[in-house]
């Protein structure tokens, strides 16, 4: 399936990774950032079925996320959505993604991209020294975090591997979204339009 989804004459690919509880234009504004910035080919939405690091909090279900990143994604040619970590059981650890995506494309380039939040975290991941030398990552800028961490200590043994990318900053999130929606404030032009429907339809965090 996975496989099914990669162009055959892909040189580079990056992997966004996320929760997407809702995926908003943030996430849509990095992703073509990084494709534009490092000539990506194609870029690949991987939803985490069960986030590491979000156990403590109440998630809507991996379909509902699943079908909300198809249906921001669908206008562009060089995004695709894989289900990925969605049929793996068990915390969706991005090293055992990054080494699938690995071994079925050999020696394709491998970018995942992440915001500034995202990759400050990155040695609480799971096998972090691994991930890092197995695949570089594209570091977002972002309204709240600074970058300026990724110069010192150990970051800097890194250096070849994390690239960082200014983006507009976009002060969205998708806390920030699930709060509007229940205190019926406005999300119009913080997501795409068929996501805010969707989200209607299925009145999704009308009870977080
Ligand atoms: N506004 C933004 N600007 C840059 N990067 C972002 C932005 N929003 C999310 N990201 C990045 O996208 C990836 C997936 O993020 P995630 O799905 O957790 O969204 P979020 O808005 O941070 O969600 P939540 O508020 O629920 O924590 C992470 O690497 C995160 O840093
Ligand atoms: O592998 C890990 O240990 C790990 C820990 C925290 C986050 N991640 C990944 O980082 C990406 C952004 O995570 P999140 O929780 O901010 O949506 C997403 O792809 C997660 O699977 C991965």
């Amino acid at each position: 399936m996975l496989d099914e989804l990669l162009k055959e004459d892909i040189k580079s690919l990056g992997i966004m990774g996320g929760t997407f509880d809702p995926i908003h234009n943030g996430h849509l504004v990095t992703a073509q950032a990084a494709a534009y910035q490092y000539d990506l080919d194609q870029v690949i939405f991987v939803p985490s079925a069960n986030p590491p690091h979000k156990t403590e909090q109440k998630i809507t279900n991996a379909e509902d996320r699943y079908i909300m990143v198809m249906l921001a994604t669908m206008n562009n040619h060089k995004f695709n959505v894989s289900r990925i970590e969605l049929e793996r059981e068990g915390p969706s650890y991005t090293i055992d993604t990054v080494r699938v995506f690995k071994e079925l494309l050999g020696e394709v380039d491998i970018y995942f991209i992440t915001g500034a939040d995202a990759i400050l975290e990155i040695f609480t991941w799971k096998k972090a020294h691994q991930i890092l030398k197995e695949c570089k990552f594209i570091a977002a800028t972002r309204p709240g975090y600074s970058l300026s961490k990724l110069k010192d200590g150990i970051y800097e043994k890194y250096r070849n591997q994390i690239f960082q990318l200014e983006i507009p900053g976009l002060a969205i999130s998708s806390t920030d979204i699930r709060q509007r929606v229940q205190n019926k404030r406005p999300i119009k032009y913080q997501l795409p339009s068929a996501v805010e429907a969707y989200i209607k339809k299925r009145r999704l965090y009308l009870d977080t």
